[in-house]
């Protein structure tokens, strides 16, 4: 038997950050990762390309919605790379969801298919909740909500970014939620080995985790999906690739243009992106309106040498945003265009 995590968590809320940890362990060394992400561009893979051979993206869409036949295809896939005797055995594999997939459709999809089950056995649900933005995604988003109600395991991230009160204020939110979770905190995925060796997730018998019930207190709307890019609350994405390098002054004066114009319908942001620097090979991450250190790589992670940036967000202007790179280019760090006309003028 395989055992599968389905490790689930708001837009942004440090899952990558949280399982890349954990590939890097010795521990972690027996799993395989399948990522699916929200956007037409993903970013998340070859983040975990780095420290892992069987990582398996999932085709472009929504695992709670379109890609759930993808899903067990590539988990039979899994099972017949596992079965080789030529290669390292193969003992878990996780699943990350997008920030945005309600882990319900997934579980019962999974659970329900008896070949699958022949092989797989469920480990835990794992949810991350950011510890400094997570009390207000919780009370705004349904999705955020329904993550944290399925959990059996919740993992309360970016703990060295949040203040005592907020940490408090969330930990009564969720115990609101779901009272029945495990809780961790963990800082730069620094509690991962603890999460996804947790003995919670070991000789389970099959079932839908124990918190289902609680889940009743939210009205389910997450048939409204019409595609694989539209969410409840209007959420789209929206993604493009570079053709410019951008500068550290542009990236900054980006950011601040997109906050002014977006507020907080802006949730999630990141790109790859080749910099006009002595560090070229960067991720850039912004969550919500906080924009997190980025990272740089040593080598470019894919064969197409084209940068890319991906947002999410409420109400987004694909022609707003495709204007609003030009920002990236810029060079004067007095420059901080609050609108695209004041944009025009730098230049
Ligand atoms: N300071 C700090 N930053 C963190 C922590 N966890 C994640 N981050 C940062 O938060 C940003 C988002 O983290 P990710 O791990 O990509 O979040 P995610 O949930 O995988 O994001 P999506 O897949 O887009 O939903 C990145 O810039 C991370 O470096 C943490 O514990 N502390």
């Amino acid at each position: 038997m395989i055992a599968f995590d389905l490790l689930t968590g708001f837009l942004g809320s440090g899952k990558t950050t949280l399982l890349n940890a954990f590939l890097q362990l010795e521990a972690g060394s027996d799993t395989a990762v399948i990522v699916n992400e929200f956007g037409a561009i993903g970013l998340d893979q070859l983040v975990y390309q780095e420290f892992s051979d069987d990582v398996y993206l999932l085709d472009n869409g929504c695992l709670c919605c379109t890609v759930t036949h993808s899903l067990r295809e590539t988990l039979l896939e899994i099972k017949n790379v596992a079965g080789r005797l030529d290669r390292p055995p193969l003992r878990r594999v996780v699943i990350e969801t997008t920030g945005l997939a309600d882990p319900l459709p997934v579980l019962h999809a999974l659970l329900g298919d008896k070949l699958l089950m022949q092989h797989f056995s469920l480990g835990q649900v794992i949810t991350t909740v950011d510890a400094v933005q997570g009390a207000e995604q919780l009370s705004l988003h349904l999705e955020s909500r329904r993550q944290v109600s399925l959990a059996e395991h919740l993992v309360l991230t970016k703990i060295d970014m949040a203040a005592p009160e907020q940490l408090a204020e969330l930990r009564r939110h969720l115990q609101h939620i779901n009272p029945y979770a495990q809780v961790t905190l963990s800082a730069i995925g620094q509690a991962a080995r603890s999460v996804f060796t947790s003995p919670s997730s070991e000789h389970r018998p099959l079932g839908l985790p124990r918190t289902e019930q609680s889940i009743d207190q939210y009205p389910l709307q997450h048939t409204r999906h019409q595609t694989a890019h539209t969410h409840a609350d209007d959420i789209s994405t929206w993604s493009a690739y570079l053709n410019t390098r951008p500068t550290w002054v542009g990236v900054s004066a980006w950011w601040h243009l997109l906050v002014q114009h977006f507020d907080s319908r802006l949730l999630r942001c990141k790109g790859l992106i080749h910099m006009d620097d002595q560090r070229p090979f960067a991720m850039i991450q912004g969550v919500g309106k906080v924009f997190h250190s980025p990272t740089f790589l040593q080598v470019w992670p894919d064969e197409d040498p084209r940068g890319r940036i991906i947002c999410i967000g409420m109400g987004l202007d694909p022609v707003w945003l495709q204007e609003s790179l030009r920002a990236l280019t810029l060079t004067e760090a007095s420059y901080r265009p609050r609108t695209l006309n004041e944009l025009d003028k730098c230049f």
